[in-house]
């Protein structure tokens, strides 16, 4: 593509794509081999000797596709039918395409980093389609489970102060009602720090009181456009005629804690009528371990309902409610587990483009959120985040992540040398984060 630098990619030895590839897929692969291992006795429960046979399969498709990542082999076509089988098939031609080499094959070190991320995801998957009767399992939900379960005591504190807050709503001035808002971002912003893919699966729950922990974060935050948000949403409750809607649409990433956080949020929203209807965007496969798809969604809400705490259980219910009343609204798209960047969307999911367009606000939660907006290339720090999205306008939108791969654009001139040279680990460890705005001011 003329006019965007190199895309970040394994080839560059040292780098943090390189490691990733290297050491934290194969590890997530192991993980996801072991974990079928341990539920063989449930398949055979459930399914008998089909069951078993099925874990067999499944485990010997993953540990060929571990052998060909270790061994570098080609990236090989998809062969199991399912709704974006051809997409991705066209995809890897693409790539095999932009490939000069003497035998013009993908290979996971090879190529971009974000294609053969998203490549091994969906392999895990195709994997597991490919072993009826456990064709429905999903690999990762015992580690999404664990986040949630293991977070209880910050999701209780978060409850609690959503619930408080909300009693007093109505007698909050307008500098009052800013501060709740920003709070309430910044816990979805720290939220984002609790994926699993980074941790190679590992446990990553939340243990702190995120929300008495704002304060001492704040230097953290590297890019902070949170005031344009709040005008923007403002300016739409002062100008909107009634009976209309104000909708902001959320962009999910992780379950568990995560996910917690961004509930919040939408709560907020629809209790302070800076917005009448919340959309949610999730994956429709298991995806970079921890990603919310449907059935996370729909758990995390019973739990919530059914916690044996009255604040917690009180959200629970109220979501419950938005969703039947339809002022939540969860959407699901299979655009989000391609490989492609964001400004791919109105050729590859014209549909789904069209749909954004309608938003009001588009947040877009988590690093691979951003790494898809930017189109995970070497930018340079102080390229504008507009430029960076290269064509990606349908809506006003918010990237709120932490940073974990190398790549943050629209910095102030300077700040990103000055952190590399103090701290030459500053962007792939979760301790910074942005919001980062790109619309109407
Ligand atoms: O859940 P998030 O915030 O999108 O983070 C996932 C990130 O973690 C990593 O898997 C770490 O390798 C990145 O590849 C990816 O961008
Ligand atoms: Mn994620």
């Amino acid at each position: 593509m003329a006019g965007v630098p190199a895309s970040l990619s394994g080839r560059d030895v040292g780098s943090f794509a390189y490691l990733t590839v290297k050491d934290r897929i194969p590890q997530i692969l192991t993980k996801v081999i072991d974990t079928l291992h341990r539920h063989k006795s449930e398949f055979f429960a459930k399914h008998g000797e089909e069951g078993v046979e099925a874990e067999k399969k499944a485990i010997s498709l993953l540990s060929k596709l571990r052998n060909e990542l270790q061994t570098d082999k080609p990236i090989i076509p998809l062969v199991e039918k399912f709704v974006d089988t051809d997409i991705w098939n066209q995809y890897l031609e693409y790539q095999q395409s932009l490939i000069n080499e003497s035998d013009g094959k993908s290979r996971w070190f090879y190529s971009p980093w974000l294609f053969v991320e998203c490549y091994m995801y969906r392999r895990i998957h195709e994997a597991i389609i490919q072993s009826p009767p456990i064709n429905y399992f999903d690999v990762f939900k015992e580690s999404k489970e664990q986040n949630f379960y293991e977070s209880q005591e910050s999701i209780i504190a978060l409850c609690t102060h959503l619930q408080q807050l909300i009693t007093t709503i109505e007698d909050l001035d307008e500098n009052q009602l800013k501060d709740e808002f920003f709070k309430l971002l910044q816990i979805s912003l720290w939220g984002n720090k609790c994926d699993l893919s980074l941790s190679g699966g590992e446990s990553h729950s939340q243990k702190t009181d995120v929300v008495n922990s704002l304060e001492d974060l704040k230097p953290f935050i590297l890019v902070n456009d949170v005031e344009h948000l709040w005008s923007l949403l403002t300016n739409c409750k002062k100008t909107r005629e009634k009976p209309s809607v104000i909708s902001v649409y959320i962009v999910l990433d992780n379950s568990g804690f995560e996910l917690v956080t961004d509930l919040i949020l939408a709560n907020f929203l629809l209790s302070s009528k800076l917005a009448t209807e919340v959309h949610f965007y999730g994956k429709m496969i298991p995806w970079f371990v921890s990603d919310t798809t449907i059935h996370d969604f729909n758990w995390l809400i019973e739990q919530v309902k059914h916690a044996n705490h009255k604040w917690m259980s009180k959200c629970g219910a109220d979501w419950e409610d938005y969703i039947k009343m339809g002022k939540w609204v969860y959407h699901d798209h299979i655009f989000w587990t391609l490989p492609h960047e964001y400004c791919a969307m109105p050729q590859v999911a014209p549909d789904l483009y069209a749909e954004l367009q309608k938003a009001h606000l588009i947040l877009f939660k988590g690093d691979l959120n951003y790494r898809k907006l930017t189109g995970d290339r070497k930018w340079e720090f102080s390229v504008p985040f507009h430029q960076a999205l290269n064509g990606f306008h349908p809506a006003p939108l918010c990237a709120i992540r932490t940073l974990k791969a190398e790549i943050q654009v629209g910095l102030q001139p300077g700040q990103g040398e000055q952190l590399m040279a103090s701290e030459p680990s500053w962007w792939t460890t979760g301790k910074y984060g942005i919001f980062q705005y790109d619309g109407p001011l």
